[in-house]
């Protein structure tokens, strides 16, 4: 297979590695500093773009792949108030889109643990609920996307949570998602429902980065074939 990559940072490269043991051909970089090269890709010489790249170019990147008919796997987070547009032009032009704010396999499970357990603590109301995510010193985005998704997911069981809010101090209705960030740390995850005897306590430890790049070239290879909005829901099943 012919991959694009759109973004050639810390994923971009752990991503190449995993599509080169894979027997994959990376047929372009893109970088900010060649953004300029990206009209010499259209569905004609890569079969699949992966893009991980920063919050303010994601939804330029996704949006030349769909009109020149790339099918696109995109993991950058902090682009999401733009992704409606996208979803509607890939209807639209009848493309590929996919996106996850997390590819690790590990972390869909933890997303499903998430929903049941949030499901299981709905009428507990002598509960709280957080969020804390813990990330490298160079991430441009906070919350995390996965950190998002997470919140998302418990709004949708806790009546008593009726927004998230990316502070350490909030209301009851608020849930706090707490973000810290320190050293090389690729990501870490945990939601904590507190009472005042007692904490339950979810986590997810990334111990690199290889459990994200692998899960983006794996769906990379599945949606080639494929047309829509697509996303891990329909890629596990
Ligand atoms: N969904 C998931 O599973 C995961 C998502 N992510 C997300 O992926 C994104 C990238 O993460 P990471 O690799 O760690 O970040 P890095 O900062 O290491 O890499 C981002 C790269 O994007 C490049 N870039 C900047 N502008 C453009 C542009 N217009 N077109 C193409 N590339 C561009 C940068 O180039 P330059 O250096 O020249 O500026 C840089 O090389 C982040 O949003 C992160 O949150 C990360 C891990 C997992
Ligand atoms: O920027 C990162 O590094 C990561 N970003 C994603 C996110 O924002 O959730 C996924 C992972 O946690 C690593």
């Amino acid at each position: 297979m012919n991959i694009l990559l759109l973004g050639y940072g810390k994923m971009g490269r752990t991503i190449e590695s995993i599509a080169k043991s894979r027997g994959h051909n990376i047929v372009g970089k893109i970088n900010e500093d060649n953004t300029a090269d990206l009209v010499k890709y259209t569905g004609g010489n890569a079969d699949v773009a992966i893009e991980f790249s920063q919050p303010d170019a994601a939804y330029e990147n996704i949006r030349y792949c769909i009109e020149n008919g790339i099918p696109v796997v995109s993991g950058t987070t902090g682009w999401l108030e733009k992704k409606p547009e996208i979803e509607a032009l890939c209807q639209e032009k009848d493309g590929t889109f996919f996106y996850a704010s997390n590819f690790s396999i590990g972390v869909n499970l933890f997303f499903k643990l998430n929903e049941q357990l949030a499901g299981l603590m709905k009428d507990f109301n002598e509960y709280n609920v957080d969020i804390e995510e813990i990330h490298h010193t160079e991430k441009k985005d906070a919350p995390s996307g996965t950190a998002i998704t997470l919140a998302e997911d418990i709004i949708k069981s806790i009546d008593y949570k009726k927004k998230w809010i990316n502070k350490p101090f909030g209301k009851k209705e608020d849930l706090i998602i707490n973000s810290l960030r320190e050293g090389r740390v690729p990501g870490t995850h945990t939601v904590k429902y507190s009472s005042a005897v007692d904490d339950i306590e979810i986590k997810h430890t990334a111990h690199s980065r290889e459990g994200f790049a692998k899960g983006a070239v794996l769906v990379a290879e599945w949606i080639t074939d494929k047309k829509g909005v697509l996303t891990m829901d329909n890629f596990l099943k």
